[in-house]
């Protein structure tokens, strides 16, 4: 079993009975979607809110059955992937774009299950792009304000065409040398017009699940 499927299916160990589930996207939610899905099909109850338009359809082809922030204002528990983990838990998330519902979904939820292979565990969050979302209005002179905060933005292309997100916005991959105070710098970006959310995740994961050298799952 590769790794990402390993810490997948370990967080869903969490889900019980009766649970509204955040589903998060990307290849290592992947497997946390499919075990779901096996044990709805062996009678588990659950109610799923779908963090992308991806993971919607997957988790329509697994029948699971979902629901939407209009019928709950909370959920049990969310699993969701990661691009980096740093050793105080904070996040970058958004490499599939997904980050902006991933976040609302994560702060709505009781318990926040990070599921993370041993390549996303970092010393220091920046190495991989910082996703910041932003509105198509303006985008431009937005980048702008985020450069002035020391990053390199790069506007998100996919197959030739600038990436749009599920909530209709572009997406900027800003690099940053090394992120010294994730919080600081969260802040700071969203108090720009224009940015929409940002990839950093704060003080959220309550749990982390992760392989070390030996391929043994790590709990933290
Ligand atoms: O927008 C995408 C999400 O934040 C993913 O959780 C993140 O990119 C990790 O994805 P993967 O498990 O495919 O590495």
């Amino acid at each position: 079993m590769n790794e990402k499927q390993l810490v997948g299916e370990k967080a869903v160990e969490y889900v019980r009975d009766g649970m509204i589930v955040g589903l998060g996207t990307g290849s290592t939610a992947y497997y946390a979607i499919q075990k779901l899905g096996q044990l709805v099909q062996a009678g588990l109850s659950i109610k799923g809110v779908p963090t992308s338009v991806q993971t919607e359809n997957l988790a329509k082809e697994l029948k699971i059955p979902l629901t939407t922030f209009t019928e709950v204002d909370y959920l049990d528990i969310a699993i969701d992937g990661a691009d980096e983990v740093d050793q105080q838990q904070n996040l970058i998330k958004g490499g599939g774009g997904a980050l902006l519902r991933e976040k609302i979904i994560a702060r709505a939820a009781k318990q926040f299950i990070v599921i993370a292979d041993s390549s996303k565990m970092v010393n220091t969050l920046g190495t991989f792009p910082l996703p910041v979302e932003v509105t198509q209005f303006g985008h431009k002179v937005t980048k702008s304000h985020i450069e002035a905060l020391g990053g390199k933005a790069t506007l998100r292309q996919m197959d030739g065409e600038i990436f749009i997100s599920d909530n209709g916005n572009y997406i900027y991959d800003v690099k940053f040398e090394n992120i010294m105070d994730a919080k600081e710098l969260e802040q700071a970006l969203n108090l720009i017009p224009g940015v929409v959310e940002n990839g950093l995740f704060v003080h959220m994961a309550d749990k982390v699940i992760t392989v070390d050298k030996n391929k043994q799952i790590v709990i933290r």
